[in-house]
């Protein structure tokens, strides 16, 4: 499904400020592989989901989605394929903007352009149904303005419009990291449901380890650039924060450093 292949990026090559941001970064997931990503400060964990997201480029290696490289294309044709939710509740919807205009805009990603993000009354009917899904009651709440709703509600609306289209990789940049502990929790929730029932390919970054561990089949660790530990489905249900953080420590020769770091 995704492919990353020899992928390696540095930032202000040859000068004092030179970073290693991703270093020879080999990734494969299945269709259906839902990985989440942990790792210190700095390790690379943005950086690889701008070049999947085609916001950067990488200095070498290729990506390839369903066996076909996409390195040429710009971010906004990937959109079809690539569903992202940031960490800013404010960056994945308009906030002017009704909730059904929101995804009314979303429904036509990767359409041709010139289509009415009008909402005719059928479309309107399936944005409820959708909205059902999340438990929030935002289907009674059709034409409040985005701007009105809570950061949770916000990823809440953001997750569904990211996955509306079926992406074929649906990436997850720290997307609970600005809630408070009760909302987080209701996104993870509704997290885990949709990428379940939709069965998409999925890499989400997180901070909280109880969470990288409960979710998902798979999951990798990052240090400097690298992938230095990729745990498999069988290991995940028996491990521990402990023990991973331990894992880390052993592998990296130092403590995961991460300011933002939850353990459970
Ligand atoms: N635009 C940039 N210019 C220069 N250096 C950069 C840039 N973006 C990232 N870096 C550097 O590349 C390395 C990897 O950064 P990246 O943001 O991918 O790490 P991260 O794992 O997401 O970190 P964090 O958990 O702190 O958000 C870091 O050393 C960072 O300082």
């Amino acid at each position: 499904m995704l492919e990353m292949n020899h992928v390696s990026k540095l930032f202000n090559p040859g000068t004092v400020d030179e970073k290693i941001a991703l270093m020879d970064v080999n990734l494969h997931l299945k269709p259906g592989d839902f990985v989440t990503v942990i790792g210190s400060n700095g390790a690379g964990k943005s950086t690889l989901m701008n070049i999947i997201s085609g916001v950067m480029k990488p200095d070498a290696g290729e990506v390839r989605i369903d066996g076909t490289s996409i390195g040429h294309l710009p971010e906004f044709r990937r959109s079809r394929w690539i569903g992202r939710v940031f960490q800013d509740p404010m960056a994945g919807t308009a906030p002017h903007m009704t909730i059904e205009e929101n995804l009314a805009m979303a429904h036509r990603r990767g359409q041709s352009r010139g289509l009415s993000i009008g909402v005719t009354a059928s479309k309107r009917a399936s944005f409820r149904k959708h909205l059902e899904r999340l438990g929030i009651g935002l289907e009674d709440r059709l034409r409040a303005k985005v701007g009105m709703l809570s950061g949770g509600e916000r990823q809440a609306l953001s997750l569904l419009m990211a996955t509306f289209t079926q992406p074929q990789i649906l990436l997850l940049d720290e997307h609970t990291a600005a809630l408070d502990p009760a909302r987080a929790e209701l996104i993870t929730r509704i997290t885990d449901e949709i990428v379940r029932d939709m069965k998409l390919t999925t890499l989400m970054v997180t901070h909280n380890m109880e969470q990288a561990i409960r979710l998902g089949n798979r999951l990798i660790m990052m240090d400097k650039g690298r992938i230095i530990l990729d745990v498999d489905e069988e290991r995940k249900k028996s491990l521990t924060v402990e023990q991973l953080l331990g894992e880390f420590e052993q592998i990296s020769g130092h403590k995961l450093s991460d300011d933002r770091l939850v353990l459970g």
